[in-house]
């Protein structure tokens, strides 16, 4: 187990030094945390390094003082990361609300950043009135009841016939989400938009989205693909979370990109 300290936050990450120098850097999706990316990390072998890690709040990563979420305070996280551990070369992997705080990390160091993968995100995830009920109703109600809508929306019905006990771990995840931590974040992609960024992107990036997800849906994805003027990559079978559902198919997307690079 790793971990490390920044400033008032511990946070908890695992890190895989690769054969060449470039460090794939994985940022999760809101109410997960880093063993959404098991398969593909297994997948990918030593050929890259590879970084993930549980966002403040999430996870086994403690929240800090936080008073209210911002897409900033998380990046900042990911660059002090890299930084401790002498990363240079970097391509992040940004899944939902880490596609927003890659936007984040490349408006503020673009010289820092090799490449992105925006997996299953947008510049701008949902509505303020969406957002409001969702932290109204876990505030008041807890992630138990939240639970089930999420769920249908991050995994097709196939999945949870077909993998009856994958599913129940990745309820038990998003149940055991801290409530804090998860509040804090929803406010953080609430308030975000960084169609301006994206807009002004000049490094090389791709836009993947699974086609049976209802969070970011692909016509939401599309629309971000072309405001970057990049193609969307579909994946059959794939949900939310095409590292969980179809995690080969997305290793060999992210081989193929960075192989490029
Ligand atoms: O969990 C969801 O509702 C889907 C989602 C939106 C932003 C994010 O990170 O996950």
């Amino acid at each position: 187990m790793q971990a490390i300290q920044l400033g008032d936050t511990t946070i908890h990450y695992a890190f895989n030094k690769g054969d060449k120098d470039l460090t794939l850097v994985f940022i999760n999706s809101l109410g997960t945390d880093l063993r959404i990316w098991d398969a593909v990390i297994d997948g990918l072998g030593t050929e890259f390094g590879t970084l993930r890690f549980d966002k403040r709040g999430h996870g086994l990563s403690s929240l800090g003082a936080v008073e209210k979420g911002s897409i900033s305070s998380y990046a900042d996280d990911v660059m002090g990361l890299c930084e401790a551990l002498g990363l240079h070369k970097i391509v992040l992997v940004g899944l939902s609300i880490g596609g927003l705080i890659s936007l984040d990390i490349y408006q503020r160091y673009p010289e820092k950043i090799a490449g992105i993968v925006f997996m299953d995100t947008a510049p701008k995830i949902g509505t303020a009135e969406a957002w409001n009920n969702r932290i109204e109703t876990i505030s008041s109600k807890g992630m138990q009841v939240v639970a089930p809508s999420i769920l249908a929306n991050w995994f097709s019905p196939s999945f949870q016939q077909d993998h009856p006990a994958a599913f129940a771990l990745f309820q038990a995840m998003l149940e055991r989400a801290d409530v804090l931590g998860y509040m804090i974040a929803c406010e953080a992609i609430r308030d975000a938009d960084y169609t301006k960024t994206a807009q002004d992107i000049a490094i090389p990036v791709i836009c993947m989205v699974g086609e049976e997800d209802k969070s970011t849906p692909v016509a939401l994805v599309q629309g971000f693909a072309q405001l970057m003027n990049c193609s969307l990559i579909t994946i059959p079978n794939a949900g939310h979370l095409p590292c969980v559902d179809s995690p080969e198919r997305t290793t060999a997307i992210l081989h193929d990109f960075i192989s490029a690079l």
